[in-house]
């Protein structure tokens, strides 16, 4: 019998960012393998146009509950909406609601956050300092609570280059920041942001590490310990390979990649891609939970869940993989055949985006244009060179991160435990990992059906004659016009000729 799973059995689990990547994936295997708990409370606030329960339902009938709703037919009954909006103070909950949270509350999973990396700083603070500060004061009124689980990320230190499980302080108090917002006019948070910020490279990781900061400050008798997940990518191996729904990270390189906008990428490629697929994480937050409130350790343990220092990879094997899988699953719709390669230097990426990318995007424009059509491409390839120029940082770096802390939990679980809630990411298969995640790409984030790969192939085909073709009339041409006015090449083709 699996002791996490017991563990579950019959409590009341609060989660914030559960309509997220982690989110879903942290229901979907809660509910699966504890389909005895009472209830899962999940903090949503309503968006585009759909009410909370849309939203609910939507989850509960998506593919990734396929194996949930087996096991757990009643699963609408044991996820428990509660609208709340984390921006708002008390997140706008209704006092009964409030009420029922308090007193029931055993376990808090804490995912929400903005992921954004160039969410404005108030915003950002709101989200990752100010509302975990809100809900670890929640928590502190709460008479049942066992665990409290922060999820923050590997990056929120990315600053240093070897990173140990402890939380390092940053310059200014994060109460002191919180305070400030409230009366810093969003100018001065413009011009202070850098500053505050130091070498952090984005307020993502910056508010992330604040985020920490609070939850040390703030912990006072509960039972708390943070995770820092590296790169999410797609699931390994639960409830099935490949699942992914959103374009952040490395998701839309690789589909910006598949479709053929993307043609190089400035990138180290030894440097270590410290991926980490989204079940590894949850296995682990799930391990955490039971550990926190049955162990209770003294302080506040910190668990890195990175994959570089056990099972490296780096991005130029990674980066061949995704494009020699696109020769057996391409992706509809290219604009270009794939192909893209790791630039070194900042010329040749200027070159590279001039020539590869805003040129080709440019001629397809004028070819809209004189089709009747609106242009679009230059834009998606500005935004597609806006977003490569927001992950540069982190692939063209690696990090040190020690996994002392994730390694002891490995040792404590039961054998049982250890195959259920796996996160031993050694005996991860980088090869086949990636190209289940290119083809999970294609099926659960772009929905294409796997019966369209002939008819993808083709189009490939079709886009290599055009390719062929506008390189042959380029070079006639720009012949033609070489020698009609230099001698030299009107000798070299007379020659040739001849
Ligand atoms: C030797 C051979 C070499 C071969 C090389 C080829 C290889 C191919 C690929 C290999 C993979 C390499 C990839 C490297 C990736 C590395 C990632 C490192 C990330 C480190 C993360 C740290 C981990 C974390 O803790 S947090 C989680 C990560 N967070 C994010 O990723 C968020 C990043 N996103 C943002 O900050 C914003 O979205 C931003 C700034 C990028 C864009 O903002 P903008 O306002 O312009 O757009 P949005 O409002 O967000 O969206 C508008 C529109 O665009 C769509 N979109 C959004 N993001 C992407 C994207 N990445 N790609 C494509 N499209 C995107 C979005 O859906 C919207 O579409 P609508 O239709 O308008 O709704
Ligand atoms: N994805 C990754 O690569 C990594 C993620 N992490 C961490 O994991 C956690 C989860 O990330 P991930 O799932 O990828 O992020 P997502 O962006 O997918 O999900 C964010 C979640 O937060 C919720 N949220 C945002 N703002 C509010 C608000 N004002 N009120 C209520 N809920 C809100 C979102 O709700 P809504 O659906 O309404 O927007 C969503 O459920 C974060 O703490 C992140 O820092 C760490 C390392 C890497």
């Amino acid at each position: 019998m699996s002791m996490i799973a017991a563990f579950y059995g019959g409590k009341s689990i609060l989660i914030t960012g559960a309509t997220g990547f982690l989110g879903k994936v942290l229901i979907e295997k809660l509910c699966r393998t504890s389909p005895d708990l009472k209830v899962i409370y999940i903090l949503v606030r309503p968006k585009a146009g759909h009410t909370l329960q849309q939203r609910v339902s939507q989850i509960i009938n998506s593919k990734l509950f396929e194996k949930v709703r087996e096991v757990c037919p009643n699963v609408h009954e044991k996820i428990r909406a509660i609208s709340a909006d984390l921006n708002q103070n008390d997140f706008a909950i209704s006092k009964e609601d409030m009420q029922e949270l308090l007193s029931c509350t055993n376990i808090i999973f804490h995912c929400a956050a903005t992921v954004r990396f160039d969410d404005h700083l108030r915003h950002a603070v709101q989200l990752n300092v100010t509302a975990t500060q809100q809900l670890l004061f929640m928590a502190s009124q709460m008479p049942k609570l066992e665990a409290f689980i922060h999820i923050s990320t590997a990056f929120s230190n990315c600053n240093l280059k070897h990173i140990d499980e402890v939380i390092y302080p940053c310059s200014v108090e994060p109460k002191k920041i919180i305070d400030s917002m409230e009366w810093w006019d969003d100018a001065i948070v413009d011009e202070i942001a850098p500053k505050l910020m130091g070498d952090w490279p984005n307020t993502y990781t910056y508010t992330k590490a604040l985020g920490e900061m609070v939850v040390q400050q703030e912990s006072g008798n509960l039972n708390i310990a943070i995770i820092r997940p590296s790169i999410v990518g797609a699931t390994w191996q639960e409830p099935f390979p490949g699942w992914v729904d959103n374009l952040n990270g490395p998701n839309g390189m690789i589909v910006a990649a598949g479709r053929g906008f993307l043609r190089a990428i400035r990138a180290s490629p030894l440097a270590v891609a410290d991926l980490i697929p989204v079940d590894t994480v949850i296995n682990l937050t799930l391990a955490v939970g039971w550990y926190t409130a049955v162990h209770r350790p003294k302080s506040t343990l910190i668990y890195h869940c990175t994959s570089g220092n056990l099972n490296p990879c780096n991005w130029g094997k990674m980066g061949c993989q995704v494009l020699s899988t696109f020769e057996k699953i391409p992706f509809e719709k290219a604009f270009r055949r794939p192909h893209a390669d790791f630039t070194a230097n900042t010329i040749t990426v200027h070159y590279r985006n001039a020539v590869s990318h805003r040129a080709p995007a440019m001629i397809y424009d004028i070819y809209l244009w004189l089709t009747g059509r609106k242009p679009r491409m230059t834009k998606l390839m500005n935004r597609l060179l806006r977003t490569i120029s927001m992950l540069e940082y982190f692939i063209n770096r690696s990090w040190e991160w020690s996994t002392y802390n994730t390694e002891m939990l490995m040792s404590e679980l039961s054998p049982e435990d250890q195959r259920i809630f796996n996160f031993d990411v050694r005996q991860l298969n980088w090869l086949e990992y990636i190209e289940n995640y290119v083809l999970g790409v294609k099926k659960y984030l772009l929905k294409e059906d796997m019966a369209g790969i002939p008819e993808a192939k083709q189009h490939l085909r079709r886009l290599q004659n055009i390719y062929y073709l506008f390189n042959t009339v380029f070079f006639l041409i720009a012949w033609r016009l070489l020698i009609a006015r230099s001698q030299i090449a009107r000798n070299v083709w007379f020659f040739i000729m001849w």
